[in-house]
């Protein structure tokens, strides 16, 4: 038996730290979208009870540090299932990017798992289990458009935001999560207003979203890495109506309500970016 289950990247409209916590890890307010920029997995039963992953990616291991095997292992564990899958990952989402890739991985074989092994878990279980194997898993779980508090696991839904166009642009370096939260100076920042991000969407007010949107972790990215800072100021000089980086980065990501524009600006970082996409958020959420 088989299945195929779509695993979409996402962005951070709005990323505030609040402090640092106790457990080392960053109180956080995010306001997060799932784009149509996905990956597809391919879970297949085993005869055994192994659990083996593959990508074609040279990015992705082929192993147990892959997220999508851990979401596995701890499904299996937990629940004490004496089955074994076989995960295939078509990998389009860039990695290490800011992006979710590997989080999306591992929510959609606990989504997936839960249909081919017949677990009967809702939601709100897969994405509790989900917080476990890393913090944008819960989101990832339930997808669409949420509020997102504590280390990422707390989750609120939020209705689809104002339709556009949106232009994700990476730069061909790789940056660690870690490390930016760890050179996070939060005395030296500007935060996001989180709730004005919230009514704008709440509202269907595009360019109440565009005023809005806001990055703390810009303040590490940007000065460690010139060129993102440089592709924001390109994707400004090509039309858009806003700009921000998406999570620790290093992709950014334009917003654009016309597709003239959205052409415009496609084909001008094109010119020398190599990964550019243009993508609808997905508004909805994940059913069961
Ligand atoms: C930057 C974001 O992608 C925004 O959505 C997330 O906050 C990061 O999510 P993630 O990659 O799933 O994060 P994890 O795998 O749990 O943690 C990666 C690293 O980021 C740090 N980290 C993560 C989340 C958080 N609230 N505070 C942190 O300080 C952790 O110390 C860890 O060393
Ligand atoms: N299935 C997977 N897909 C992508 N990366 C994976 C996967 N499994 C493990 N990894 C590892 O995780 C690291 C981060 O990859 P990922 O693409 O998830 O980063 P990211 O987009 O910055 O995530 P986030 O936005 O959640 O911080 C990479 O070094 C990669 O080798």
């Amino acid at each position: 038996m088989k299945l195929l289950v779509k695993a979409p990247a996402k962005i951070n409209l709005s990323l505030d730290v609040l402090h640092k916590r106790d457990d080392g890890y960053h109180e956080l307010e995010m306001i997060m979208t799932t784009v149509d920029l996905a990956d597809r997995l391919e879970l297949a039963l085993r005869n055994d009870d192994r659990i083996t992953v593959y990508s074609q990616s040279r990015f992705v291991p082929d192993d147990e540090r892959n997220l999508a095997y851990k979401a596995a292992k701890v499904l299996k564990d937990r629940l004490g299932i004496p089955k074994g899958v076989e995960i295939t990952i078509e990998k389009n989402i860039p990695v290490a990017a800011g992006l979710a890739g590997g989080s999306s991985d591992a929510a959609a074989v606990l989504r997936g798992l839960n249909k081919l092994w017949g677990l009967g878990l809702t939601l709100d279980q897969l994405a509790t289990i989900g917080a476990e194997i890393g913090s944008d898993v819960s989101f990832c779980v339930y997808g669409g458009t949420a509020l997102a508090k504590g280390r990422g696991e707390i989750i609120t839904p939020l209705p689809a935001p104002p339709n556009c166009w949106v232009v994700l642009a990476k730069p061909p370096i790789g940056v660690s999560t870690a490390e930016v939260y760890e050179n996070l100076q939060l005395h030296n920042v500007v935060h996001p207003n989180s709730k004005a991000m919230v009514e704008a969407i709440e509202q269907n007010d595009y360019f109440g979203m565009c005023q809005n949107l806001g990055n703390v972790l810009e303040s590490v990215t940007l000065n460690h890495y010139p060129e993102v800072k440089s592709i924001k100021n390109d994707m400004k000089r090509f039309g858009a109506d806003a700009v921000l980086m998406s999570g620790s980065g290093p992709t950014v990501f334009a917003l654009v309500q016309h597709d003239s524009r959205m052409q415009r600006l496609y084909n001008g970082l094109r010119g020398y970016c190599n990964q550019v996409y243009a993508v609808r958020m997905l508004g909805k959420r994940n059913e069961q």
